[in-house]
């Protein structure tokens, strides 16, 4: 094992006419796109839109009915794929354990899985809290931390298998403005510090206005928008103007219309 902070290369991400269907539900429809090596790519959309289906055939857990995710140029549904590539995925509600110290949460993985003698895994944990600034949290248990320390305790997590693919589902949800943006610049420092290619699913506007390099914007499936968010955000198309900046109604409210 090797420090958090070591040169490694960073990988690209394409996807080729992907369609994803489960029965006779079409929920992904000829999406492509590519995000290069050390970009952060952020996905966007409404609830129930696809993004979490696509990360999960992005990072290889889902197979596309139609076309294909390539991580480099290895197939991402190839499980081969996985032990050539190092990916993270960091989950919406964190998935820390509850009965153990953030240091053990940390170490867990790499002591299940013996990926190295453990003075060398705890100088790995040490490196990831201290790039976190959590060192001071190492000895708490997660439910002891506020949201926003939680999700940089997951986020720390995933740097312990030092990623050259770092997934994030959600990383800002359920938190206030001030720790959202905390999350937003833990993303961006972390892309310049390790290179790691970043993609993110997110309903936070600030988040891929301030941070993603790219961004795509989802709906029922299909690629409406894509671009820098400065692009996707001044797209001149009715559905899009009401995803970013949505009108309050109390005359005629949205949960009374069809839509
Ligand atoms: N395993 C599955 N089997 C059948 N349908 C599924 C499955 N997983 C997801 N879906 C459907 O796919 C559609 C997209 O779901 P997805 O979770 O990707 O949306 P989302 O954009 O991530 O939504 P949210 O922002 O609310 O998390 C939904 O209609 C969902 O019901």
């Amino acid at each position: 094992m090797s420090s958090v902070r070591s040169e490694k290369k960073s990988i690209s991400v394409t996807a080729e006419g992907v369609g994803v269907r489960f029965g006779e539900a079409q929920v992904i429809s000829d999406v492509s796109f590519s995000v290069k090596e050390g970009e952060i790519f952020v996905i966007m959309g409404p609830s129930g839109s696809g993004k979490s289906v696509l990360l999960r055939t992005l990072i290889g857990l889902l197979k596309p009915t139609d076309g294909r995710v390539l991580i480099g140029d290895m197939d991402a549904s190839d499980p081969l794929t996985h032990h050539k590539v190092k990916t993270a995925l960091v989950f919406q509600a964190g998935a820390l354990f509850n009965s153990m110290s953030v240091f053990d949460n940390l170490a867990f993985y790499p002591r299940e899985h013996r990926l190295a003698k453990e003075p060398e895994i705890r100088e790995k944990v040490e490196e990831a809290l201290e790039m976190l600034s959590l060192k001071e949290a190492a000895d708490k248990i997660p439910a002891e931390l506020s949201g926003g320390m939680r999700k940089r305790v997951a986020i720390a997590r995933s740097l312990v298998m030092e990623p050259q693919l770092l997934l994030y589902d959600e990383p800002t949800s359920e938190l206030d403005p001030t720790m959202a943006a905390t999350i937003s610049e833990v993303i961006a420092t972390l892309r310049e510090e390790l290179n790691v290619t970043s993609i993110v699913v997110s309903h936070d506007r600030d988040l891929a206005a301030n941070i993603s390099d790219r961004m795509i914007l989802l709906k029922n499936g299909t690629i409406r928008a894509t671009g820098t968010a400065e692009e996707v955000m001044g797209t001149k198309s009715e559905e899009i103007e009401e995803f970013f900046r949505p009108e309050i109604d109390i005359e005629n409210p949205r949960f009374r219309r069809q839509n």
